[in-house]
């Protein structure tokens, strides 16, 4: 059968709606052999790399999946917990906490649950599973709060790589990006305001986010000027003039030339331009992973202090603060509004103002 059918209907079953958060994705286990197979499914997406299909064939399999994998194996076997990768674990969290506050205000109308691009859970098992559970209106929000085709658009084609299979389809909506929603520029700098609040602060803060090849900003993609008016946002609502932040792009990968100013290449050059300490923080990222826990607070760490650094600390990503997990169910209920049974919804926020006001 070309078309999948939907195996759980039932006429009696209630219509849902669902909630699907996605992120990147993360080995299975922090071994060379869990690293190949998901490097490899990663790698092989042409969203990721855009190179000619055969070329890059040869490349991945012939060099990089004999190589890296073990490289990366190792790195990520500083970063492991006993509960799993910290990707995982923060989005697994991340989740249960908008299902808790969607339960809250939408009671059992709304279905929330979680996948991964590459690796497991996988969109398309998740998508399937929300549909027998009765969801015929789907909301999409991929935890990347700029638009990059590596990663957004790659979320997309995987949805709907499902969905060119499936026989019926939801209503659908797909959150491309929030970096600029006043509530996310809120949250992020409130976290910035407290770290300053325990710890003083630091001569210059770096906003640190995931790179992509220069070659793709130049194809058109909008991400390297979504992270510039990230941190214009942030140093607005900070205070912070031009010279007090610097916008860095970290995390290459092989040869090509990258977003600038690289962050290791930014470290190591600011002590011998005076600048002795730095706070650093990756408003890219919703949950702190291999990326910010190893590369930013350890790898780049001892860039900066052998350059001749005094004072650098890493402040940590939003995870499951409550507070971030308040502007992400603000997120989805704005997205969701006329969904929630449109007047059920607003009177149960009519509802709860008058709780509050009553307590
Ligand atoms: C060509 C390669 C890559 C592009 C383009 C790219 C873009 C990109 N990635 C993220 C977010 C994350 N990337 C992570 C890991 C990671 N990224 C690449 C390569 C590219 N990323 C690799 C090979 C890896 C694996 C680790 C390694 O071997 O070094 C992660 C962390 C995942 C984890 O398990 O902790 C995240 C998150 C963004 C946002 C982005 C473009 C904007
Ligand atoms: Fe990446
Ligand atoms: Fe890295």
């Amino acid at each position: 059968m070309k078309y999948q059918s939907n195996t759980g209907f039932s006429h009696s079953q209630a219509d849902k709606i669902g909630v699907l958060i996605t992120n990147l994705g993360t080995p299975q286990a922090p071994t060379k052999k869990a690293l190949k197979v998901y490097l490899r499914e990663f790698l092989s997406d042409p969203r990721v790399v855009e190179v000619p299909r055969l070329l890059w064939w040869m490349i991945l399999n012939g060099v990089i999946l004999n190589i890296r994998p073990k490289r990366s194996a190792a790195a990520y076997s500083t970063v492991w917990t006993e509960q799993g990768s910290p990707l995982m674990v923060h989005t697994q969290n991340q989740a249960a906490g908008i299902a808790e506050r969607c339960k809250q205000v939408f009671g059992d109308d709304v279905i929330v649950d979680f996948a991964m691009r590459y690796g497991q859970p996988a969109i398309s098992d998740t998508i399937e599973k929300m549909q027998q559970q009765g969801v015929r209106k789907l909301l999409v929000l991929p935890l990347y709060p700029q638009y990059c085709a590596s990663t957004t658009g790659s979320t997309f084609d995987a949805v709907s790589a499902y969905f060119q299979r499936s026989r019926w389809l939801p209503d659908f909506r797909f959150i491309s990006h929030y970096h600029d929603e006043s509530e996310f520029i809120h949250v992020q700098a409130e976290k910035i305001k407290v770290h300053w609040e325990e710890h003083g602060r630091a001569e210059k803060l770096i906003f640190s986010y995931h790179g992509i090849p220069k070659r793709y900003l130049l194809n058109g993609d909008p991400y390297h000027c979504e992270c510039h008016k990230t941190s214009r946002l942030l140093a607005e609502s900070l205070g912070l003039n031009k010279d007090e932040y610097i916008t860095t792009f970290q995390s290459r990968f092989g040869r090509e030339e990258w977003l600038k100013p690289y962050t290791d290449e930014t470290l190591k050059s600011l002590p011998a331009q005076g600048v002795k300490s730095v706070q650093i923080v990756c408003p890219g990222f919703s949950a702190d992973c291999l990326e910010t826990i190893e590369e930013i607070g350890e790898e780049n760490r001892e860039y900066f202090m052998e350059s001749g650094g005094e004072r650098y600390e890493y402040i940590e990503a939003l995870n499951s603060d409550d507070a971030h997990l308040d502007m992400l169910f603000t997120l989805i209920a704005r997205n969701l509004a006329d969904w929630c049974v449109g007047d059920d919804y607003q009177q149960r926020e009519a509802l709860a103002k008058q709780l509050g006001a009553e307590k």
